[in-house]
């Protein structure tokens, strides 16, 4: 497959790597300073792009890459705000696939999150909290898989009804607590407090080989479809 790299950057230079160990060739890296290479027939020859950038350029990105009709997989987070604009691009012939979490460890845990949650619906003693830990360079903050984790418990457990990134929760918000610290590629966990126990699920990865051997698959199964696409379309569970 030919592949297109937007963003060269920790994850651009880890999904290259990946991307040739499995056979595909990369036809054009984009980053700050060729940002005009997406009108290149370098770039339009590409059966998928894989972004990877900034919270505050992604949207630019994709808007881009649809005007040549190149599919876009990206996992640039804290771009959310834009997403009726994707999929209403989709529903017109565009192509994108996003995962706030492309590693197989994080979607497992995510599918554990959901099934912890439909058990604590009928247990509301336990309290909810999520900590996630990343590297100092990150941008946003909470982290996409943090939100995701929210989003998911507040969908089944019936007693929360937002998330907030402050310490002081109200008792229907699930409070995110961010901490920043070296170079730690992201640690997740989710915690159920009561008076007697605590209970915690945590995924710690290890690298971002397992996020960026998400991505190319997600790019393998990307292309040739059309519309938008998630990680539930493509591993079923
Ligand atoms: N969904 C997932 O599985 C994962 C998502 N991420 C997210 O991916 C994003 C990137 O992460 P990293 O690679 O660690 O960041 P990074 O800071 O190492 O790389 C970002 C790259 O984008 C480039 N860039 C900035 N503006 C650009 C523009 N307008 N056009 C093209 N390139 C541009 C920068 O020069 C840099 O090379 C972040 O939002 C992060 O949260 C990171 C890891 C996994
Ligand atoms: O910025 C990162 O590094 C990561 N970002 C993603 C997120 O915001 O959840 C995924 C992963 O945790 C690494």
């Amino acid at each position: 497959m030919k592949l297109a790299l937007i963003g060269y950057g920790k994850m651009g230079r880890t999904i290259e790597k990946i991307a040739l160990s499995r056979g595909h060739e990369i036809v054009s890296i984009i980053d700050v300073d060729n940002q005009n290479d997406f009108t290149s027939e370098a770039f339009k020859s590409a059966d998928v792009a894989i972004e990877f950038t900034m919270p505050t350029v992604a949207i630019q990105n994709y808007r881009k890459a649809f005007e040549v009709h190149v599919p876009v997989v990206s996992g640039t987070t804290g771009w959310l705000e834009h997403l009726p604009e994707i999929k209403n691009a989709c529903e017109n012939g565009a192509t994108f696939f996003y995962a706030s979490n492309f590693s197989l460890g994080v979607n497992i845990f995510f599918a554990v999150n959901k099934y912890l949650a439909k058990i604590m619906k009928g247990f509301p003693s336990y309290q909810v909290k999520i900590e996630e830990t990343h590297h100092i360079h990150k941008l946003d903050a909470p982290s996409g898989t943090a939100i995701t984790l929210a989003e998911d418990i507040i969908k089944t457990i019936g007693r929360k009804n937002k998330w907030t990134g402050n310490l002081d929760a109200k008792d229907d918000e699930i409070e995110i607590k961010s901490i920043r610290e070296g170079e730690i590629p992201g640690i997740h966990t989710v915690i159920y407090e009561s008076d007697v126990d605590t209970i915690k699920i945590t995924h710690d990865a290890k690298s971002r080989e397992g996020f960026a051997l998400g991505a190319v698959i997600a790019a393998e199964f990307t292309c040739g479809k059309k519309g938008f696409l998630t990680m539930q379309d493509m591993l079923k569970f």
